[in-house]
């Protein structure tokens, strides 16, 4: 049985790649004898001359061939059951007895992996497996690091499309065109753009010198390892918590998310055909709390890279922190974190009706308001209110709810949210809402779980503007609107600005400009990245730089060159070419 599911496994991860086994022994040679004999730098290389990020394929009805490739390749995920997902700890598959099962969030019913659970035996090979690999791996050169990751990125533009497409629509419940701005696209952009950013560090040197002195800055990887801790909602965040750090030349521990095993496990399959040598990468499916309690344990733990809830980091804040205090680590560990948000976008009276209510719509219900930069609330003024309130109404009332993965509903708008505990806690949501005297449901409210955790989406008016729907990330398709007085645009900032702990994304609209300018100044600390009349979703790698401060994380931006900087600890180098003659200084003689 678990001989049969394992080679079920490798098989499909593996499907139409009749290339692996040639291209891995020959990449993983090369960087093996460049980082053991130190190869002569026989150019000053720099990296391919892109600069564009990679096109979003529309996948228009017309455009026949990505759709039958993209059924092909759904069809292969889902036509013979399970799959079987390993642990890799020093580049060998582990399957283990214990399995937890990663299920389709549009039909529940279909279990689409069995995800092997580490052991704490595997989780002290795992760190044991990234200390090993190490060294080879810092010595390795940058040009033969950065092969590894563009090479991933095209074989997921190219030959693997369609796969990461499907397992992150299977999987992680995308339609379409959210899977491919994430796992295509955005992961593709992280790839390239890392790239070009650890290109612009390393050639970032002391511009200041003395007379006969060669001052020099060397970005060493961290001296431990790293443990990335990865989300459900985006494979691609998932791989730059991983690629980043890996880029850079450290080794990492990597606990994916549950619901999102399938994907994650692709794309490490992806990274190994692409030269990522053993030990570089170790995945460890398994009980968050035992694996990041041991991974804590180490004295080597270097950096945590997390993206995830509020509550999750801060508890692992802690535990670091009490780690710390108890001398158990050689560093202070990294700690970079990106997590909640309750995001914002803000009306002016003179704002377009029209482009703000389609854009709040995309904003808040574009894969079920499970972004951290999702539009869970909204400030319109009440002159505009009648009209906004018609428009947003019916325009929800058009969005097609189904199952994104079932070849005859995949131009749904919305699917299914991503587990069953999200979707309890959307359904409490909405109920207490149907009898809260300061709530009134506009739009929606209903839900069903009989397939998949379908939530509809809905828009939800407060009476009170420090109400805990304006405050709390429910995380799922829930909109909750306050309607302010005309004359209380600038006071209702102050709301905007201290009613939530969080300062992830927002956005005002407003077609005055002294309207835009005073929202710019007053909501500087509300958002760390701000819209002016767009939706506060769908940052670009290279174009916003992401992330927010406040409890929304430590906003170091991914998608900048500034997110490696945490994976570096510069060394300065200074090397003298006078010799002294004398021990003293002329202020020494009479
Ligand atoms: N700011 C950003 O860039 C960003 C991006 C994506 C998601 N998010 C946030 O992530 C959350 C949604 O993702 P999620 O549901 O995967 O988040 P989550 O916090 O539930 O899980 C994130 C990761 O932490 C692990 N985890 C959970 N409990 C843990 C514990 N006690 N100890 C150690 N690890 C633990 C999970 O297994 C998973 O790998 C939302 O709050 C969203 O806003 C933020
Ligand atoms: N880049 C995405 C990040 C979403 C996080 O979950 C956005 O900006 O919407």
């Amino acid at each position: 049985m678990l001989r049969s599911t394992a080679c079920r496994s490798i098989r499909v991860a593996a499907a139409s790649r009749c290339t692996t086994k040639i291209l891995l022994p020959t990449i993983t040679t090369v960087v093996r004898r460049t980082a053991s004999t130190h190869a002569a730098q026989l150019s000053h290389i720099k990296s391919p001359p892109f600069l564009a990020n990679e096109p979003v394929r529309p996948f228009s009805f017309k455009d026949t061939k990505d759709w039958d490739l993209l059924r092909a390749s759904l069809t292969k995920f889902t036509d013979e059951g399970a799959l079987s997902v390993p642990l890799v700890i020093n580049g060998k598959k582990i399957y283990r007895d214990e399995t937890k099962p990663q299920v389709n969030p549009s039909h529940h019913s279909q279990n689409l992996a069995n995800v092997s659970q580490a052991t704490a035996e595997d989780i002290k090979a795992a760190i044991e497996a990234a200390k090993s690999a190490k060294a080879k791996w810092a010595a390795t050169s940058w040009t033969d690091r950065a092969a590894i990751f563009l090479k991933a990125a095209d074989l997921i533009s190219t030959k693997y499309r369609y796969d990461m497409l499907a397992a992150t629509m299977l999987g992680q419940g995308k339609n379409v065109y959210q899977a491919e701005i994430d796992c295509v696209a955005e992961l593709i952009d992280f790839f390239k753009f890392n790239v070009k950013y650890a290109e612009e560090m390393y050639g970032t040197q002391p511009i200041q010198t003395a007379p006969g002195v060669w001052n020099r800055a060397e970005y060493r990887p961290l001296e431990g390892f790293v443990y990335a801790v990865t989300p459900f909602n985006f494979t691609a965040i998932a791989g730059n918590l991983v690629g980043a750090p890996a880029l850079m030349g450290n080794t990492v521990v990597w606990k994916p998310s549950a619901t999102a095993a399938l994907s994650n496990y692709l794309l490490l399959t992806i990274l190994e055909e692409a030269g990522l040598p053993a030990g570089v990468i170790n995945f460890i499916p398994g009980d968050p709390i035992q694996v990041t309690d041991l991974v804590l344990e180490d004295p080597e733990f270097s950096a945590l890279h997390f993206t995830g809830s509020t509550d999750v980091f801060k508890n692992l804040y802690c535990k670091i922190s009490n780690n710390v205090a108890a001398d158990k680590y050689r560093d202070f560990p990294r700690i970079v974190g990106e997590t909640g948000g309750k995001n914002f976008h803000l009306i002016h009276p003179s704002a377009s009706i029209n482009h703000s209510v389609l854009s709040t719509l995309r904003g808040a219900f574009e894969y079920q308001g499970q972004k951290c930069s999702a539009t869970s609330r909204a400030y319109v003024p009440e002159s505009i209110w009648p009209e906004f309130k018609d428009q947003i109404a019916a325009a929800v009332d058009t969005i097609t709810i189904g199952n994104t993965s079932d070849p005859s509903q995949l131009n749904a708008f919305m699917g299914p949210v991503i587990h069953q505990q999200s979707f309890d806690k959307l359904k409490a949501v909405l109920d207490n809402a149907k009898t809260d005297p300061e709530l009134e449901i506009i739009t929606g409210g209903s839900y069903d779980s009989t397939n998949g955790y379908y939530v509809q989406p809905t828009v939800i008016r407060t009476t009170n503007p420090q109400h805990e729907y304006l405050t709390k990330e429910f995380f799922g398709p829930i909109l909750t609107v306050y309607v302010y007085p005309d004359n209380s645009y600038e006071e209702i900032m102050n709301s905007i600005d201290g009613a939530t702990k969080y300062g992830l994304t927002g956005s005002v609209f407003a077609r005055d400009r002294e309207a835009i300018r005073l929202a710019e100044e007053k909501l500087r600390y509300a958002a760390g990245n701000f819209y002016i009349n767009d939706k506060s979703t769908g940052a670009v790698v290279g174009q916003q730089w992401f992330g927010g401060a406040r409890a929304s994380g430590t906003n170091d931006k991914a998608g900048s060159g500034n997110i490696l900087s945490r994976f570096v600890s510069v060394r300065s180098v200074k090397e003298n070419f006078y010799e002294l003659t004398d021990f003293k200084y002329p202020s020494n003689y009479k």
